[in-house]
């Protein structure tokens, strides 16, 4: 095998690659023509600078680095180097340096002893990609994310927003702070009028009730009242301008998450479960509400209020006041800190024996009949019981540890209030201080304590949002590895609409191969079969041209143009499938049919439905196209999914047409209505049907016998039936003696009639 590297002016032309991009691709030598012109593409990398490369491409890229054939290289002393280092590293790629020198044309890489090429890298242009497996998405990363959510640069709305929930955050600190001032005014007003009156002048002059409510102390006190109300307001009002910021942010990432989830890999999504994944986006989504929410209505105005305060008491009151208030809510903020991560593990434990608990009522209810049966109920009370009891036993440690928790926190902030009572005893008693002062040093500090009251439980909730969001990020973080590159040309199907597979070679996991130098072209317009028994990769073939996995080495042409190089929705969007397991959506039957392609007009879709003999049935029900397909279809009989499926795919009118099976589960009756569909539907398209059952197939233009992974032999149902030692014979004599089929011939005979 050989490495080459793309020519610059190539990357520059046909793929329109960005600069600092580099093409590599690996060739194989199967088909052994002459060099650097006919090598059968076997893969694809495209490196660009700050490009995250998997694990997995990277484990590609060494795999078929490794399998590099050393000796072509030597010939080229000036070929690019490229170093490949551990999966933290970088990946230094040669860009414009080298360029006019040695990128004329495709050149081949030089391979160290080492799993690695790198001689004379200092010499070059370097740009420089990072590598890793799944980023790791650090804190950093989430707060950077969680900001482009509450201060999107394409909504001003929500910025504005933002900017007035600040603007409320801030007034309602201030209006809070105000109160133990006004209260301190009143309070000292009073004392200035109790201590006239002791020196025998009448203590308020109520002679008339306004004179009372203008009395100065009767004013600061309404003004309390009403500082504290509008602290409670802009509270108020601030929640309700930030609940839109948040609400929007989590649509926005749900969406985001989801749409992203569509983009991976097919290989991603059935290696997980698909619970799972919605689980994450909930979590996630809802992690990030409870962050911002923390943030912006307790973590950040509780640090503003602290600033505030501690400034005040400095400025007012001297230094040692601002040092009690900040110390104790040092000293407060590590105990709770500390006793909270302690007592964590005794929720855990108690959600998790919830849990438990409940899984085994539920268990033990279901199988209400086999614990009658086995005369179980005792024991599976005391099973239950036994769950019971760790319940029980981990909410009397939460219980307890959270009065510990309290308590110590109140004993903190109440010594910290008694210490700077006496400091400011100590001042009035100096003449310093008034007594109006020590209330309101009393006030600040006591309304500081309100919030810092939850700062255990925000923590808690805070750590384990920031757990789901980091999982939710670290989702989003994954590349699908299948991708268009930029500035990719789209399919462009005009009169050839020719599928080829030009030797493929394709294998799901290493020594098992789906495909071994498959090659067979399916001319334009033709309607061809693809048989073989089970796990020939039949379906895998739908799969390579979709793309939805590629193969490892060899090319899949469509019209003439390798799939690998265009324009993937392109692609996707030229062809059609009837898949073997139909799977409906929870709508109406016209929203199934319609979905495949929303742009189709209503007439449109009931001359698919009528195509594919689906319109008179549906006529004939209550509901007609309204009828709801139950979900996933399992209302509709087998014939008429398959049916919904084909007019699904008619709706489409993509130029390429697939029948994966499309009769596998019906009867015969149903099988040679939809036998009659397919055929007008594949009328002027290229279609592929792929079968075990080979009378199904019998009137295609031509059969391609599969067998490991090969193509075995092709030809008409009619010359693949005379050759006597046929797989296909042998396949079919196999299938009628164990009667699979009753009378094909006649059937299909019968059908073409019809
Ligand atoms: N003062 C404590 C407790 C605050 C509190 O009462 N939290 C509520 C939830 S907002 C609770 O139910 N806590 C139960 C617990 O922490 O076990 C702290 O700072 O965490």
């Amino acid at each position: 095998m050989l490495i080459f590297c793309l020519d610059s002016a190539f990357r520059n032309s046909v793929r329109r690659l960005p600069k600092n991009t580099l093409s590599i691709q690996f060739y194989s030598k199967c088909s052994k023509v002459s060099r650097y012109t006919s090598y059968n593409s076997r893969h694809h990398f495209h490196f660009k600078n700050g490009d995250h490369v998997t694990n997995t491409v990277l484990g590609n890229f060494r795999r078929y680095a490794s399998t590099y054939d050393s000796k072509d290289s030597k010939k080229d002393k000036n070929a690019p180097k490229i170093l490949v280092e551990n999966v933290k590293g970088t990946v230094l790629v040669p860009s414009h340096g080298l360029k006019t020198k040695v990128f004329k044309s495709f050149l081949p890489l030089r391979q160290s002893k080492r799993d690695c090429f790198h001689p004379g890298v200092s010499a070059l242009d370097r740009t420089s990609i990072t590598v890793g497996n799944e980023k790791d998405v650090t804190g950093k990363d989430m707060i950077k994310a969680m900001l482009t959510y509450i201060w999107p640069h394409d909504d001003k709305s929500i910025r504005n927003r933002v900017s007035v929930a600040v603007g409320l955050l801030v007034s309602a600190k201030l209006m809070n702070v105000a109160v133990p001032f006004l209260f301190k005014y009143a309070i000292d007003d009073l004392n200035s009028k109790v201590a006239t009156a002791n020196n025998g002048q009448a203590l308020l002059d109520f002679a008339t009730p306004a004179d009372a409510v203008l009395t100065t102390s009767v004013a600061l006190l309404i003004g309390y009242g009403i500082a504290r109300a509008s602290a409670a307001g802009f509270n108020e009002l601030r929640n309700a301008v930030f609940a839109k910021v948040a609400q929007n942010s989590i649509r926005r990432i749900s969406k985001n998450v989801f749409l992203h989830l569509h983009n991976l890999d097919l290989s991603f999504h059935l290696s997980r479960q698909t619970c799972a994944l919605s689980k994450v986006i909930d979590r996630g989504s809802r992690g990030i509400n409870f962050v911002l929410s923390a943030m912006v209505f307790n973590i950040v105005p509780t640090v503003f209020e602290l600033a505030l305060v501690s400034s005040i008491l400095g400025l007012k009151c001297g230094g040692e006041f601002a040092a009690v208030a900040l110390g104790c809510v040092g000293i407060y903020s590590a105990y709770t800190l500390s006793v909270t991560k302690w007592r964590t593990k005794f929720r855990v434990f108690m959600n998790k024996a919830e849990n438990e608990a409940g899984n085994k009522a539920i268990d033990s209810l279901i199988n209400y009949e086999t614990v009658k049966y086995f005369n179980n109920e005792l024991y599976e009370a005391k099973r239950y019981d036994e769950s019971l009891k760790k319940f029980e036993d981990a909410s009397l440690k939460t219980s307890t540890s959270l009065a510990m928790l309290n308590f110590g926190q109140n004993a903190i902030f109440s010594s910290a209030m008694a210490l700077i009572m006496v400091l400011a005893a100590r001042e009035i008693s100096q003449g310093n201080m008034t007594v109006g002062d020590l209330v309101m040093v009393n006030g600040l500090l006591f309304q500081l304590s309100v919030p810092l009251g939850f700062l255990g439980s925000v923590y808690r909730e805070v750590r384990q949002a920031l757990i789901d969001m980091k999982t939710m990020f670290t989702l989003m973080a994954k590349e699908p590895e299948i991708k268009d590159t930029p500035g990719v040309l789209p399919l462009v199907l005009k009169n050839d609409k020719s599928i080829e597979f030009r030797n493929v070679c394709f294998q799901y996991v290493d020594g098992k191969p789906i495909f071994n130098d498959l090659s067979f072209v399916i001319p334009s317009g033709k309607h061809f079969a693809i048989v073989g028994g089970s796990g020939t990769g039949k379906s895998s073939m739908i799969r390579l041209l979709y793309r939805f996995f590629e193969p490892d080495s060899g090319e899949i042409l469509i019209g003439g143009q390798d799939i690998s190089m265009v324009d993937l929705q392109s692609l996707r969007k030229s062809i059609a499938i009837v898949p073997q397991d139909t799977v409906l959506f929870h709508d109406t039957l016209f929203y199934n049919v319609h979905y495949g392609d929303f742009s189709k007009s209503e007439e449109e879709v009931y001359n698919a439905a009528v195509m594919a003999d689906l319109h008179d049935s549906v006529k004939s029900w209550p509901d007609g196209y309204k009828t709801q397909v139950g979900e996933r279809g399992l209302k509709l009989s087998g014939g008429e999914k398959q049916r919904v499926a084909i007019a699904r795919a008619i709706v489409k009118d993509s130029p390429i047409l697939i029948f994966d099976e499309a009769t596998s589960s019906l009867d015969s009756i149903t099988e040679q209505h939809i036998l009659n569909t397919v055929r007008r539907a594949t009328k002027g398209r290229t279609s592929i049907s792929i079968a075990h059952r080979l009378s199904t197939v019998m009137d295609a233009d031509e059969i391609l016998v599969l067998e490991n992974g090969k193509l075995r032999e092709r030809g008409t149902h009619d010359q693949l039936l005379n050759l006597p030692n046929s797989l296909y014979n042998h396949l079919w004599q196999l299938q009628h003696s164990v009667g699979l089929e009753e009378e094909p011939k006649r059937k299909v005979d019968s059908a073409k009639q019809g």
